[in-house]
């Protein structure tokens, strides 16, 4: 039914579809030519019919004639034609009967707008005011048709000598800024019904009528399955009715709640059918608007009362939900737009601007936002202003300031008025020429001293320029040690040659390859010597220690093959305790701890599951939902339920932060592939597993069978890697893998594995420079020598090192939680190395003097901060600094106070979950 897209024809052309005025709806029409222009890039609808052939139907909705190819007519009337309606209804172009009269009157040939009901639109086109033209539009061999007057069936073409230019003038604006809406889907309705009554046959029957395909479900869970489904075959729901008659059969205030956080459906319309009595009262209705859904519908077994709202519905809701999902397409090509665009509201305020306008301005967008523009300028804008009172289009040089340079910058500059409310021009869009399509201009503006925040190209300077940070206690001290590391080359790129400057990017990439990082590290050395025992542990290799090996070391526990997924739920119990928590599952506030409990240490295999589910892994990996569960049952198993860091739940910790981050990466059009969002969650399930609780630096000094094995290099991460494809390998059963071809196993294991081993702290700094050079550049990334596979390659490792240590930035309760956790591991291990005659790798972490604040305060300091930085930098995450802020403050207040034993910091905690694992001490 109805058309298919197409874009309007270029307003130079001259001739129009032949077939005539095509078959609307029933009938069994042909289909309406259509007519299309790609000019401004943007998808229109045209379709185009005679004026003469309208009629207005008896509901009130105009009804079009069709003419067919034979000559025969077929009309289609609103009750079985989807597009009169939209017609009539669209206030852009017919406000009232009388617009349609005029539309319908006295003219030939126009061309009028015409619409799908609830999908798409537009457009009256252009009328033709010559004689002769007879036959139906698009007919051009039609004879006496005025010469050139046809000249095009975009209404830019119409003369201002038009008399019903009002009416020409609405739709010409109609047509130049047009609404873009997506074509037209079949639209789709998901009735969550307890049961199949009256009501819900009633609603069923409307839904129908309006042309919606109706899936009926009875739960939740089924809802919300068929909803994960139809999310990973993009096939959306537009629509979803929920019966929120009574709480017995079904939570209605749960389910919208449950499906507002799925991802993808912010913009799907939610009702729920209410018994009439609750329009009583407003704390019901209220708390179901409250969890996400649009409106509220009194139940009713009146078809006619069922189809009128069902009709509201479509319009108001649905319709323009459908114009904002495709409006985000219109936004992230403006966004990634080489030239520069800003916008400003009706009182000349920056309303909006591109990603090419912070790298212009140099400034983050939150700075840019809000912005009088002249702030922006050094021109005097009265030049603009009355230019926009006059509604004319201002084309010129306007001097533009960037942030840090003295002098602005000449550009040529269009502004254009756009009247958004009203007639009057109300915003102004300023179009900046920038030279040579954008990139290379802007990478050849002097450089200030500072780059923007916010953008991927602000990290470096935001990290590591000391003028910048000077002011910031918490930075100093930090700082005060990074600038001193070669992280930047001392060469500038400036005034050198194209050549020249590939030939620098070559060499610096060279001089910040590994290893080179390494031995500055060492040089670290903190005020205090709890810091310093930490940051030396972390950050050194174990040749440290390695000459001071004990012979009598027993050898550690590795996999155990007891822990198979026999001996772990066979059936995840759908306890609604569990499913709230999870609900949850993407906030960086999420209670990993109470998860830990309400599981029963089965943290992983649960949030797994259903961060899985979110991400749709099991999609991307064609795999069945089992297999996955089997395959987190068993990783979980092989986590060692007696860490108390280094356990299944800091697993979790970091697949939920890696989902938090994705999420963020996918809502900034940072986009990861399916597959790259598949085998970070992965990476970040298994990226401990099998840990023993002690470092590899105490693995080489006690002789240990894995540091054996990996020659005292990278022991941990190897062997967490190697297990986690020994496991998933090992057992058809658990195989996550099995039905990728060759090539996607190979990278999937290739990705994995490089997440992995990223992990390994004494590489810590390679990996943060090596990042920030990329993503700290003022050179997009794909400018670099890099290709796109090595600088996604430096932002997933970056995303899992982050995930991995983020629990410093973690709101305070849990930051402190996880502090406890580490400081006990640490202090098991130097009871057992104390115990054993090994060397004391952290001779500080004893339980009987360690002050755990400073331990905080250095980690924070010297690996955390800048860290975070570099990544809020890139992914706009600043709860991240917030709450790493907070708790430095904190850790720095019991430093005072000097409340620094884990027994004094935890008699001050509110409790957490009952998070002590049961054999934690
Ligand atoms: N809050 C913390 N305090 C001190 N060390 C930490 C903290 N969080 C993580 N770490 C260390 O950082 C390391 C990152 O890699 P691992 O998970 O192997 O081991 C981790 C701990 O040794």
């Amino acid at each position: 039914m109805g058309c298919s897209p197409s874009t309007l024809h270029n307003s130079s052309s001259t001739t129009e579809a032949p077939g005539g005025v095509g078959g609307v709806g029933g009938g069994g029409n042909a289909p309406l030519p259509l007519d299309g222009n790609e000019k401004d890039g943007s998808l229109l609808f045209c379709i185009k019919l005679r004026r003469s052939r309208m009629r207005s139907c008896s509901c009130g909705a105009v009804t079009l004639q069709n003419q067919n190819g034979d000559g025969s007519t077929g009309s289609a009337t609103c009750g079985d034609n989807i597009m009169c309606n939209q017609g009539l209804l669209n206030p852009m172009q017919t406000k009232n009967e009388s617009d349609y009269e005029k539309l319908s009157t006295g003219k030939k040939d126009s061309i009028v707008t015409v619409a799908a009901l609830g999908n798409f639109t537009h457009s009256v086109v252009r009328r033709a005011t010559g004689t002769g033209s007879t036959g139906t539009s698009g007919t051009s061999s039609s004879g006496g048709g005025r010469p050139g007057h046809r000249k095009s069936s975009l209404a830019l073409a119409l003369t201002p000598e038009d008399d019903s230019m009002d009416v020409y003038q609405r739709n010409l604006m109609d047509l130049k800024y047009p609404t873009v809406l997506p074509p037209n889907p079949q639209l789709k309705a998901l009735l969550v019904f307890h049961k199949s009554d009256s009501i819900c046959e009633v609603i069923t029957l409307a839904c129908q009528r309006h042309q919606l395909d109706v899936t009926l479900v009875k739960s939740k869970e089924e809802a919300l399955e068929t909803l994960h489904k139809s999310y990973a075959t993009a096939q959306c729901y537009h629509l979803i009715i929920i019966d929120a008659r009574s709480t017995k059969g079904l939570d209605a205030e749960h389910i919208a709640r449950a499906i507002r956080h799925t991802h993808g459906h912010h913009l799907t319309t939610i009702i729920t059918v209410c018994k009439k009595s609750f329009f009583e009262k407003d704390d019901a209705l209220i708390a179901l608007l409250d969890a996400g859904v649009n409106r509220c519908i009194a139940e009713t077994t009146n078809l006619a009362m069922c189809s009128v709202e069902m009709k509201q519905i479509l319009h108001s809701i649905i319709r323009p939900h459908n114009v904002m999902s495709t409006q985000q397409a219109l936004y992230t090509a403006l966004h990634r737009l080489k030239e520069v665009v800003l916008i400003t509201d009706d009182v000349y305020r920056i309303q909006y601007a591109n990603r090419a306008t912070e790298r212009l301005l140099n400034m983050r967008l939150d700075e840019i936002i809000s912005k009088p523009l002249a702030d922006i300028f050094h021109t005097d804008l009265s030049i603009i202003s009355e230019q926009g009172r006059s509604i004319k289009e201002f084309d010129g040089i306007l001097t533009v300031r960037r942030k840090g340079l003295q002098d602005g910058i000449p550009m040529h500059v269009r502004v254009v008025p756009v009247a958004c409310i009203g007639s009057a021009p109300t915003h102004l869009i300023f179009n900046f020429d920038v030279p040579g399509g954008g990139l290379d201009f802007i990478a050849t503006l002097p450089q200030p001293k500072e780059a923007p925040r916010g953008s991927l190209h602000s990290v470096r300077r935001c990290s590591f320029d000391v003028r910048s940070i000077a002011s910031d206690g918490l930075r100093r001290t930090s700082l005060a040690k990074l600038t001193s590391l070669p992280l930047e080359a001392p060469i500038t790129k400036e005034n050198c040659s194209a050549d020249e400057a590939r030939l620098i990017d070559k060499v610096l990439e060279f001089l910040k390859r590994e290893g080179l990082y390494s031995p500055q590290m060492k040089e670290i050395r903190t005020d205090d010597p709890t810091a310093t025992d930490l940051i030396g542990a972390l950050l050194t290799g174990p040749s440290v220690y390695s000459s001071r090996r004990s012979s009598n070391d027993s050898i550690i526990r590795t996999g155990n093959s007891t822990r198979t997924a026999t001996i772990v739920p066979a059936k995840m119990k759908a306890n609604p305790i569990i499913m709230e928590l999870l609900e949850e599952s993407l906030s960086w506030d999420f209670d990993i701890f109470k998860l830990e409990e309400i599981t029963d240490y089965h943290p992983l295999l649960y949030l797994g599951m259903e961060i899985f589910r979110r991400f749709d892994v099991f999609a991307t990996l064609n795999i069945d939902e089992n297999v996955c569960k089997a395959w987190l049952a068993v990783i979980e198993a092989h986590y060692h339920k007696s860490n108390t860091y280094h356990n299944s739940t800091h697993a979790a910790d970091v697949m939920q932060a890696t989902g938090a981050f994705i999420t963020q990466l996918i809502n900034k059009d940072m986009v990861m592939d399916r597959m790259d969002q598949a085998t970070a969650l992965i990476a970040a399930a298994a990226h401990d597993v099998d840990h023993p609780g002690r470092s590899s630096q105490f693995l080489c000094n006690s002789n240990n069978p894995l540091a054996v094995l990996y020659n005292d290099l990278t022991v941990l991460e190897s062997h967490h890697a190697a297990i986690t494809f020994k496991l998933t390998l090992g057992d058809d059963k658990i195989n996550i893998f099995k039905n990728l071809d060759k090539e996607t196993y190979k990278s999937a294991r290739s990705t994995i594995i490089d997440m992995i081993l990223a992990t390994e702290m004494t590489r810590h700094f390679e990996h943060l420079a090596k990042f920030v050079s990329v993503f700290g550049s003022e050179v997009e990334p794909r400018e670099l020598v890099q290709s796109e596979e090595e600088t996604s390659i430096l932002m997933r490792r970056m995303l899992i090192k982050v995930a991995d240590v983020s629990n410093p930035a973690r709101p305070m309760q849990y930051c402190i939680e996880w502090a406890r956790r580490i400081a006990e591991e640490y202090f098991m291990q130097t009871d057992e190395e104390k115990q054993r005659h090994l060397p004391i790798v952290m001779p500080m972490f004893d339980r009987a003097t360690c002050s755990i604040p400073k331990s905080q305060i250095g980690f924070i300091e010297y690996i955390i901060q800048d860290m975070m930085e570099a990544w809020d930098s890139f992914i706009d995450m600043p709860q991240l600094i917030t709450c790493m802020k907070i708790n430095y403050s904190q850790w720095k207040k019991y430093d005072e106070q000097g409340v620094n034993t884990l027994a004094d910091i935890m008699a001050k905690q509110p409790p957490v979950g009952n998070n002590k694992p049961s054999n934690s001490k």
